[in-house]
C-alpha cells in the first residue's frame, strides 16, 4: 500500500537549500560544521561533497575608499543589510537551487574586501547550508530555503567569543571590537537579525553545545534525502547518509 508521507518526502528538491541565522559568534559556522560532519562529509573532498557549506560573509560588498577608512577604525556597519551585495547573493543561492556549479568570492576580513586570490568553486550537492547573521533579512534569499535555523546563544558568551575571535583571528584590538559591537554590531542585531528569528522552522538554543537539536535536524535530513526507491526495512538497514549515489 502506498505511504502518503514517503510520496509527499520523494517530492523534496535537490539541493535541499538550509539557512542558519543568527548573531555573530553565535555558533552558526561551528553548527554547520556539525551537521555536515554528522553527515559524514566533512573529511570528503570540495568537489565530491553531498553537503555543503556557504557563508554569507562572501557576499560583503566592495567598499568606497571612504567606507574603507571607516572599516579600519571600526566604524563602518558590517550589520546593517546594506552591507552586502545582495544582487550577488540571490543570483548565487538562485544557481545553487538549480544545481549549477557556482564561485564564490573569498573574504578577508584584515582587510575588509574580497581577495584577489580566487575563489572557491561549490560544486552541485544535495544540501546545502547558507549561514549569516541575515539570511533570513531579505526576502528574496528567505524564500528560498527548504529549512530555516536559528542559532540562539547568550550575547555575554557571543560578546566573550567574538572578542577572542577578533583578536586571535581577524587582527583587531581590544577597544576597537568593543566600541564596534556597542555602537554597531549590538544595535543592528536587534533591528535588523533578532527579528528574523521568527521565520525558523528550528530555533537552536546554546548553539553547538545543543547535540540534541543537532541530532534531530541531522535526522530529519536524513529522512528527508532518502532515495524514493528503497523500502522502509531497506531504509532502516541502510548505512548511506543522504543515500544518493551521484
Ligand atoms: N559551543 C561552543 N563552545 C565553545 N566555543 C564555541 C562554540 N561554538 C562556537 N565557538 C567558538 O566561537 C567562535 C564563533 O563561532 P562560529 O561558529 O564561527 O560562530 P558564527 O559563525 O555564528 O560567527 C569560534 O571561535 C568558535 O570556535
Ligand atoms: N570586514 C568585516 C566584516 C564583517 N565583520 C563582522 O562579522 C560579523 C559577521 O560574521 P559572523 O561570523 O560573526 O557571523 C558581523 O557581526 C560583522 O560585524 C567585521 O567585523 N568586519
Amino acid at each position: 500500500m502506498e505511504n502518503p508521507h514517503l510520496n509527499a518526502l520523494d517530492k523534496i528538491q535537490r539541493p535541499f537549500l538550509i539557512g542558519v541565522a543568527g548573531g555573530t559568534a553565535s555558533g552558526k559556522s561551528t553548527v554547520c560544521s556539525k551537521i555536515m560532519e554528522q553527515l559524514g562529509q566533512q573529511s570528503v573532498l570540495e568537489h565530491n561533497r553531498r553537503v555543503t557549506i556557504i557563508s554569507q560573509d562572501s557576499f560583503y560588498r566592495d567598499l568606497t575608499p571612504e567606507e574603507h577608512k571607516k572599516a579600519s577604525r571600526g566604524e563602518y556597519n558590517f550589520d546593517h543589510p546594506d552591507a552586502f551585495d545582495v544582487e550577488l547573493m540571490h543570483k548565487t543561492l538562485l544557481d545553487v537551487k538549480a544545481g549549477r556549479r557556482v564561485e564564490l568570492p573569498t573574504y578577508d576580513y584584515v582587510a575588509h574586501k574580497r581577495t584577489s586570490e580566487g575563489t572557491t568553486v561549490i560544486h552541485c550537492a544535495d544540501v546545502v547550508l547558507f549561514e549569516g547573521i541575515l539570511v533570513f533579512y531579505f526576502p528574496e534569499i528567505r524564500d528560498l530555503f527548504n529549512m530555516r535555523l536559528f542559532v540562539d546563544t547568550d550575547p555575554d558568551t557571543r560578546l566573550s567569543r567574538r572578542v577572542l575571535r577578533d583578536t586571535e583571528e581577524r587582527g583587531r584590538e581590544l577597544d576597537q571590537i568593543l566600541n564596534q559591537y556597542m555602537t554597531l554590531v549590538k544595535p543592528a542585531f536587534e533591528e535588523f537579525c533578532l527579528p528574523t528569528k521568527k521565520y525558523a522552522d528550528v530555533i537552536i538554543p546554546r548553539g553547538a553545545d545543543n547535540v540534541v537539536a543537532i541530532d534531530l535536524i541531522v535526522q530529519h535530513i536524513q529522512e528527508l534525502m532518502r532515495p524514493n526507491r528503497t523500502s522502509r526495512r531497506q531504509r532502516n538497514n541502510s548505512d548511506s547518509i543522504v543515500g544518493r549515489p551521484h
